[in-house]
Formats: C-alpha cells, structure tokens, sequence
C-alpha cells in the first residue's frame, strides 16, 4: 500500500521520527500498518452491512458471531490501533481519538462527584412542575437499585460507580478505581472482558445482588448501572433497528438518573451530520433520555444522554420537537451515514469506497437528511 508524503506528514510517527528525516523506513511502516488496520476494521463493518442487505440484518448478524477468526483478527486490530495509534495521537489533543474514553471518565466525574446530578435533578424538577406531573419521587428512586459485582475487577475504596462498557474490546477504563468495570464484547482482546452478544443479553428483574463469575454474561440485572457506554459500538450493527435496540436495552439497565454515553465516530465538521445526531436525541428522547453532555471533538461525536428520573419530560422535549416539525410518528431506529450511503450506491449502482463522499454525495445526503423524520434545528 502506498500513501502519499502528505499522509505521512499528518502521522503521528512523523514527529517522532529519531532519525529526523519524517520519510525514514519506521514512519513509513508506522503509517501504512495504520492504514492497514483502519481498513480493516472498516471492512468488517462494511461486509456485514452488505450481508445485511443480502440475507436480512438478524441472519447476517447471527453469522456473523460465529466467524470466530475474522471476530478474533478484528479484535487484534482494534487494540492495536486503539492503544497503539490513537495512544499517540492523544498527545495531541485535536487529533486525539483516544480522548474520548478521557471524555467519558471527566463527564463522569463532573456529573455523579462535582454535584452536576443534583443540578439535573433540579431542573427536571422545574420542567415536571411546568408538565404538571407529580414530583415526589424525585430522588428516592436510586434505592430500589440492585448491585452487580464484577469478579474481575478490583475494588477501589470509596463508592464506586458501576460501569457496563459495550463493545469494550481491551477494557481502557480498567484503569480507573473509582469505577466498577463490566466490560463486554462479543470477541474480547483482553481476557478481563467478559463474552457477551449484547444485542441478545437478556436485562432480567431480580431483587438480589449479581455476582459474574467465569468468562461469559447472558443476563444482567435491570436498573443496576450507573453508566452505560457505546464507545465506537453502534456503527458496527447492520442495521438502525439493531442499534435502537441497544440504547432501549441501556435504558433498561441504567439506574435512574444514570448516563449513557455514545461514542460515534465522524470526521467531518461539526455540522455535517447534525440533522442526524437531533434525530437521534429525539429518538433517545422518546424513550426517557435527555442530552446531559454534547461535544464534537475532531473525528468524533461525544454524547452523554441522562436517564431521568421522571421520563415525560424528555417525552414532551421529543413531542414538541416533532410538532415543530410537523408530527411524525415514534421511530424505532436509529441511522448512521453510512445506511444513507449504501441507500444511494443502490439507486446508482455505481460502487463508492466507503469513507471519502463526493460533493454530489453530500447533495444527495442532504436530500435524504432532510426525508428524515427530524431535521435540523
Ligand atoms: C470499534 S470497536 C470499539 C472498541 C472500544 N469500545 C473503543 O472505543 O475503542 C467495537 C467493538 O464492539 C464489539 N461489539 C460489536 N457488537 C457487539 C455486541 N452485540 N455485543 C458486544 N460487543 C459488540 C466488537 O467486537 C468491537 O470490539
């Protein structure tokens, strides 16, 4: 594979060149073998979308699960260019992508330890009063949580916050004391991650503390997680039937008042995909979340939704939204760019490499934006 001098410019081994000359042999491989590993992640999601299209989103996903080579390849690669690369990259915060999990733990600390929960309940309380629903549970909701314990992990002193990452790979926030780690793939990287296909994990209702043993999950406890993380996860599913499903099953597990935070990659400029993002905030909102934290860092949308307390509220943001818009009905999906794209390579039947649009994509996009149930502010 050959790349241009200015892609090695850009490469985060070019300023760490030794020899001093950023064209040397190490930066070349350097560059190239990230390319390399990017282009495979990137293919996986992309043959499963295709087989998506083919066979149905649940066959191919079923499939897919089995193929434990190209899952076990995919999680090699994905550490790789996680802690290896982008590990590099968050020297340098604008081209860091490794500072998203930095952004989940900072969120998190501001929001459960620096009084940021409080200042929520408060105003969802304000907003109830005006909808006119009754405020008394306000508060009193967490006591009724049950606790999960991950064997795996080791307890820090103080009260820590339970924490299910989905999709976790090599667990990066094992590192952080304060939480308690429940970290979950479908083909780990790391044997501190448990084996679990979120998508088919029961969320059951039981009163006694979870304790994991072994190697697997098939079931966690409803309202038992503080927080809930989809970093990176939900492209990876063929299909926005499949991703909804995941965030109703996050809301399921979350604690009242607890937060999910999705992760979602995109390079271009905050803007670009905007219709998009609200119309998952409505989405989200139908179900009882409301958006607590919003960033668009350099290749990624960073998004914290909070479980409230008292869900019409979010419910009613989402009516309004839509009224304004001029009433569409609940959606029950949730789009990334990438269904719009294979949506218009199928009406051009002209292949596009995946990544880099046209300005005649863009323009179509748009169009199809705009044909969303929710368009921009
Ligand atoms: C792009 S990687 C992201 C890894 C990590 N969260 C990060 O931010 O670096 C997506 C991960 O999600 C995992 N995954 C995909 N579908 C899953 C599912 N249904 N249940 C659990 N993990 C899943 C994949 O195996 C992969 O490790």
């Amino acid at each position: 594979m050959s790349l241009s001098p200015a892609t090695y410019k850009n490469h985060p081994a070019y300023g760490r060149c030794s020899c001093g000359n950023g064209y040397c042999k190490q930066v070349r491989m350097a560059a190239e073998e990230h390319q390399q590993l990017s282009a495979f992640v990137k293919s996986i999601h992309q043959m499963l979308r295709s087989e998506a299209q083919k066979i149905g989103a649940d066959k191919a996903w079923k499939e897919h699960c089995m193929k434990t080579d190209i899952l076990q390849k995919y999680a090699v690669s994905m550490q790789k260019l996680a802690s290896t690369f982008w590990e590099q990259n968050s020297a340098d915060e604008k081209k860091s992508a490794q500072c998203r999990i930095k952004w989940i733990v900072e969120k998190c600390v501001l929001y459960f330890f620096k009084g940021e929960m409080e200042m929520r309940r408060i105003k969802e309380k304000k907003k109830i009063k005006k909808t006119g629903n009754a405020v008394e549970k306000c508060g009193e909701t967490c006591a009724l949580c049950v606790r999960v314990i991950s064997s795996k992990e080791v307890q820090g002193d103080g009260e820590c916050l339970t924490l299910l990452d989905v999709g976790s790979c090599y667990n990066p926030f094992r590192v952080y004391p304060f939480l308690n780690v429940i970290p979950i793939d479908i083909a780990p990287a790391k044997p501190d991650v448990y084996v679990c296909d979120f998508l088919n994990m029961a969320v059951v209702e039981t009163e006694e503390p979870v304790i994991l043993n072994g190697r697997s999950v098939v079931e966690l406890p409803a309202a038992t997680c503080d927080v809930v993380v989809f970093s990176l996860l939900l492209e990876y599913f063929p299909s926005p039937k499949q991703r909804y499903l995941c965030v109703c099953k996050a809301y399921n597990l979350l604690k009242p008042e607890g937060l999910l935070f999705i992760i979602t990659p995109d390079s271009k400029h905050s803007s670009a995909n905007a219709p998009l993002m609200k119309s998952w905030r409505i989405t989200l909102a139908q179900l009882g979340f409301s958006l607590g934290y919003y960033e668009k860092l350099p290749h990624i949308h960073c998004m914290a939704y909070r479980k409230d307390i008292h869900p019409e509220v979010a419910k009613h943001w989402a009516y309004y939204e839509l009224r304004k818009q001029n009433g569409v009905e609940t959606s029950s999906k949730l789009y990334i760019p990438q269904d719009f794209q294979e949506m218009q390579d199928k009406s051009d039947n002209i292949p596009h490499p995946e990544g880099e649009r046209t300005i005649q994509d863009n323009a179509s996009l748009v169009q199809m934006f705009s044909q969303l149930p929710y368009n921009s502010e």
